[in-house]
């Protein structure tokens, strides 16, 4: 008899991946042999596969769905000759978040994962208290898959995740570029990946089940005071009520429509940057005022970025303003943007530079 169709459905999603992995052209990272210093803590099956085989690691909170992608890890990697690791990270924003980790780190080691690691990371005040949580976390996972040489580093994020991701940028009234949620390749030269992006959490959470992989539940996921918590307990099951059964997958396919125009019109932008310069490498406004507004703003964008103002603190209304010098000119000033950028129409050129 084969696995639970839930159990299959997960394996399936972490063997395809891991075969991108193996036949991407560009490694992420280099491939040196695992170090046994600082914070590794190998398991049991330390020089099982040679040194040289790719290593991809999992992200794991000891949740359900990265519980789970960290069994289908386990089974899936040595058949193709990769080993597999686990890291676990500990925000030290609860009490006994430390011994939690400590759990962690026992389980993905029966699992059979091997190097694996629990990281302490101190979470910072800059932005809301979950974007300070995700920042000291990807940095340590960076510095994590850095450390190991790892090929890549798995995320359990299911279709449920895109499709609160989706809903939380259309009720900031956010472009498609926010709609089109998250990537299933992402960060520095592609090493993060979700093998789950396209299942949903039901079935994540039932292949722990039927594996009898004791899970954790995140109180902050059930905690009414974080937007997300309270978009997944009350938000999203009123618009199913609403409007039926297949709403989770619906912005999920949202999410991938958006990504496609979005990529699309970013394209578009990097050729019409080049056009709408003179010789001097000014950009001039009556050639702005010809594109489509959202390759304008694309434009406009990523010259204020080039000119140094930090991507994270641009929003849209940034851009609207600085537009408006183009589409609506009436003799306005110059136009302050953050990282001290200043944008100001000089005759018939737009000058974007740090002031
Ligand atoms: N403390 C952590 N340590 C390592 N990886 C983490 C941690 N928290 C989250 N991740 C990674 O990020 C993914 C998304 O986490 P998030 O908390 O947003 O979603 P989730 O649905 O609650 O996931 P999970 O059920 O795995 O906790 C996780 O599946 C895991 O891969």
């Amino acid at each position: 008899m084969g696995p639970h169709p839930a159990v299959a459905a997960i394996r399936l999603a972490v063997r395809r991946v891991l075969h991108d992995i193996l036949t991407d052209d560009e490694p992420a990272t280099p491939r040196p042999a695992p170090r046994r210093t600082g914070a590794y803590t190998g398991g049991h099956r330390a020089g099982h596969e040679p040194p040289s085989s790719p290593l991809v690691l999992v992200a794991c909170s000891g949740g359900a769905d990265s519980m789970a992608l960290a069994s289908a890890l386990a089974f899936e990697a040595p058949k193709l000759g990769i080993r597999a690791g686990g890291v676990t990270v500990d925000h030290g924003l609860q009490p006994g978040s430390d011994a939690r980790a400590g759990e962690v780190v026992l389980r993905l080691r029966e699992l059979g994962l091997d190097p694996v690691e629990s990281v302490a990371v101190r979470v910072g005040r800059t932005g809301g208290p979950e974007a300070a949580a995700r920042d000291a976390r990807y940095a340590a996972l960076d510095a994590a898959a850095d450390h190991h040489g790892a090929e890549a580093i798995l995320l359990g994020h299911t279709r449920d995740d895109q499709a609160e991701t989706v809903l939380l940028g259309l009720a900031r009234g956010s472009g498609i570029r926010s709609l089109s949620g998250m990537a299933a390749v992402s960060g520095a030269g592609g090493r993060y990946r979700r093998p789950f992006l396209h299942l949903d959490r039901q079935t994540a959470r039932k292949a722990c089940m039927v594996q009898s992989l004791p899970v954790w539940d995140d109180p902050h996921n059930a905690d009414p005071a974080y937007t997300r918590s309270r978009l997944r307990h009350e938000g999203l099951p009123a618009l199913e009520k609403a409007l039926g059964k297949g709403v989770v997958e619906a912005l999920a396919r949202t999410a991938q429509l958006s990504r496609d125009d979005a990529d699309a019109l970013d394209a578009w932008a990097v050729q019409a940057a080049t056009a709408v310069r003179d010789a001097t490498g000014l950009l001039e406004c009556a050639k702005l005022y010809a594109l489509p507004p959202a390759v304008r703003r694309r434009v406009l964008r990523s010259a204020a970025i080039e000119a140094g103002a930090p991507a994270g603190s641009l929003f849209a209304r940034h851009i609207e303003e600085v537009d408006r010098l183009i589409t609506g000119w009436r003799g306005q000033g110059a136009i302050n943007l953050p990282g001290k950028v200043v944008a100001q129409r000089q005759g018939g050129r737009l000058v974007i530079r740090q002031g």
